[in-house]
């Protein structure tokens, strides 16, 4: 067995299978979650020879972070249901890695906590917080303090979820709380809520206003997550964001929302590199990162590959499942020609079968 695939069957194996559903599953008949992953073996990469890609490089920087590489790790909720290391070990392993961990509202450790873990093996590691808006605006405010005081320096903020995605393996296996002891802890001590640990709440009532609302709130950067219409991504630019993350929330959200990699074009055409546009969906290899990047995104985020390595091996599986992937991009852009990500231009992919 390659790649990524060995750490999914060990965590398969090792996950209550309740639990493995939860992070595997998908919404409805999970059609967008297959599709991310198989859009990426509709395309095929062709490759530039007698380049001299020697001395080349992964570094990318992502809002004004330095990024060794650029695949970083998409928000997940409750990394200690996966490993009771959690979102700590999470943390080392990517800090180690020296690329983003995006953490967030349904972390099961506090952001706090979280950013000092990062910072305990590189002073510079950088964390992005991930954030649900929720309807009352103080709860919201309490939330980006919370994510700023920890040190975070950007936000990510959740868009593809005016209502929560039905999601069919939940509703089978009747998994709708954590079990006893685990809690989306930076939902604790927040403002109406003292002494307790608040729901995350879904509501559709949020606008572009609201972004506003955020973006004159908070000097950090803004990212909006979610993104797939390439009109959203030219309300982006209008509203002050600084970068967009194309996303179908690894489909879990809207089942039949296109493959992220196929939405991908039309969104980087409407951006045209005022500001950097990410992707997550699906990317299980280097060679998918590769050809996201050069479909026109700055980096790509992975999502269940992590939680397959924090529960495969805690720390150590995270640290294994990024350099795997930085190891397949370094030697994915070395047959492709390019020296480095800006090397990666749109001629390089093709439809599979259909060969320029
Ligand atoms: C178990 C699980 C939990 C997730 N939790 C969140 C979350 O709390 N907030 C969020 O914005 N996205 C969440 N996502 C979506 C991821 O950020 C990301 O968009 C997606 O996982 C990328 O697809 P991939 O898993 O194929 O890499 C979650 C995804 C999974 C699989
Ligand atoms: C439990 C949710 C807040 C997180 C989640 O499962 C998701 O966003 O897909």
């Amino acid at each position: 067995m390659t790649g990524l695939a060995r750490f999914e069957r060990r965590a398969r194996e090792l996950l209550d299978p309740v639990h493995y559903d939860f992070f595997a599953g998908g919404a409805g008949d999970e059609v967008a979650l297959a599709d991310n992953e198989e859009a990426f073996g509709r395309l095929a990469l062709l490759p530039r020879i007698l380049r001299d890609t020697t001395g080349g490089s992964t570094a990318v920087t992502l809002l004004g972070d330095a990024c060794e590489m650029p695949i970083f790790v998409s928000p997940t909720a409750f990394h200690r249901l996966a490993h009771p290391g959690g979102e700590r070990a999470t943390a080392r392993a990517t800090a180690a890695a020296g690329t983003v961990l995006v953490t967030g509202t349904a972390a099961t450790t506090p952001v706090a906590d979280v950013v000092a873990e990062a910072r305990e093996i590189r002073e510079d590691a950088t964390v992005w917080f991930q954030l649900y808006l929720q309807p009352d605006p103080e709860v919201t405010a309490a939330l980006v303090r919370r994510a700023e005081r920890a040190g975070c320096t950007a936000l990510v903020v959740t868009a593809d979820s005016p209502v929560f995605g039905r999601r069919g393996r939940d509703d089978r296996n009747g998994f709708h709380d954590l079990p006893p002891g685990l809690y989306a802890e930076n939902m604790r001590d927040l403002p109406g809520g003292a002494d307790r640990v608040r729901p995350i709440e879904m509501s559709g009532a949020f606008t572009w206003e609201h972004l506003d609302r955020l973006r004159a709130r908070t000097d950090l950067p803004i990212v909006v997550k979610g993104v797939l219409h390439p009109e959203d991504a030219r309300l982006a630019l209008r509203h002050g964001v600084d970068a967009v993350l194309v996303s179908n929330h690894g489909g879990r959200q809207l089942d039949v929302a296109p493959a992220t990699v196929d939405a991908l074009p039309a969104v980087a055409e409407a951006v045209r590199g005022r500001i950097p546009v990410l992707l997550d969906g699906g990317i299980r290899s280097g060679a998918d990162a590769v050809m996201a990047l050069a479909l026109g995104a700055t980096a790509v985020g992975v999502g269940r590959p992590v939680l397959w390595g924090l529960a495969a091996g805690g720390e150590k599986g995270v640290g294994e499942v990024l350099e795997l992937l930085r190891d397949e991009l370094v030697h994915t852009m070395a047959l492709c020609g390019a020296a480095s990500p800006g090397d990666l231009t749109g001629d390089l992919v093709t439809r599979r079968g259909a060969p320029r």
